[in-house]
């Protein structure tokens, strides 16, 4: 705003209603300039926050009303605040990263990381030194001292995903830092206290693992404190519906057209398939149906571009 007229009171309305400043007139052209760069900034700062905030809640929504969904949602409630740690069992694609999330978005730690291991992906020789990290020197590419993602997670959490394929030496170590809230670099003898929360993921049966010696029972007992079993999307049809139709928005909305609505028929077949792929595999279909599919997706779209 700019005014000629200006006294204290005009300028603190025009703030309120809005205005980024008062300036009044004649207009020093630095300040003016200044001004209008500070104004595009802010902007440009709560457009992409905005975006931000949309994509986060957005990706960890929990979609069902199943009583498998709405069991899971209940105990997300109890145990997100407190500092148990957690087991997250289920078949892929069932959504277990996505209940890890929530239990760290709903805890005290919110504010804190969140940091996530897939011990799958890490080859055992290094799965040390990315847990816990190393000091210069400790083996040959160790070029400096570098933290790893237990020091990463303090304050906050740790989801260490496909636990159940980590080797058994780094079980041993993962199993002495849960006993004593302490960690050591490779390479040093210094110990590192952290506070961090343990959530845990597999697709493995670990009863089974145990029995077959790949797993250790004690570090079993360390991380299951509390179990939260996902069940298939097989066992909990009634969500398809609900599913589907969420997928059917996101998607649209990312791909920037208009929400495409299922036909009964064709949601009913899709009810009726064998999920093996669970809700990542539906989301896929949902995807390839909107692409393929006419202005309402018919039963005879599912047949023609989602047989099984
Ligand atoms: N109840 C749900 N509502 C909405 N989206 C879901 C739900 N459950 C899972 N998803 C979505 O399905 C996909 C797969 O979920 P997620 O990655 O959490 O599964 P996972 O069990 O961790 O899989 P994996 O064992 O293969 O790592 C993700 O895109 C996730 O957002």
């Amino acid at each position: 705003m700019i005014s000629g007229h200006g006294d204290l009171d005009t300028a603190v309305n025009t703030m309120r209603l809005g205005a980024f400043d008062y300036i009044s007139k004649p207009p020093d052209l630095n300040r003016l300039l200044n001004t209008v760069r500070i104004a595009l900034d802010r902007k440009e700062l709560v457009v992409e926050n905005k975006m931000l905030k949309k994509k986060v809640s957005k990706n960890y929504e929990m979609i069902g009303e199943s009583d498998g969904v709405e069991r899971i949602k209940d105990m997300i409630d109890k145990v997100a605040p407190t500092d148990a740690r957690v087991l997250i069992t289920g078949p892929n694609g069932t959504g277990k990263e996505l209940v890890a999330h929530w239990l760290h978005q709903k805890s005290e730690r919110s504010k804190g990381p969140m940091i996530e291991v897939n011990c799958a992906a890490i080859p055992s020789e290094l799965i040390e030194s990315e847990l816990f990290g190393h000091v210069k020197g400790a083996f040959t590419s160790a070029a400096k001292d570098r933290a790893g993602k237990f020091e990463a997670a303090n304050g906050g959490t740790i989801f260490l995903d496909e636990i159940g394929d980590m080797s058994l030496s780094a079980q041993a170590k993962v199993l002495r830092a849960l006993q004593e809230s302490r960690i050591q670099r490779v390479g040093s003898d210094k110990d590192i206290k952290v506070n961090v929360r343990v959530i845990a993921a597999t697709n493995k049966n670990l009863k089974k693992e145990i029995e077959e010696g790949n797993f250790r029972e004690d570090l079993y007992h360390r991380l299951a404190v509390i179990l939260i079993e996902v069940p298939s999307l097989n066992d909990r049809r009634v969500d398809i519906p609900l599913l589907i139709n969420y997928f059917s928005e996101k998607i649209s909305n990312e791909h920037g057209t208009a929400k495409k609505s299922f036909a009964d028929k064709a949601i009913k077949l899709l009810q009726n398939y064998d999920w093996t792929g669970n809700i990542r595999e539906l989301r896929n279909v949902v995807e390839r149906l909107i692409i393929l599919g006419g202005t309402e997706v018919s039963e005879s779209d599912v047949k023609a571009f989602a047989s099984k």
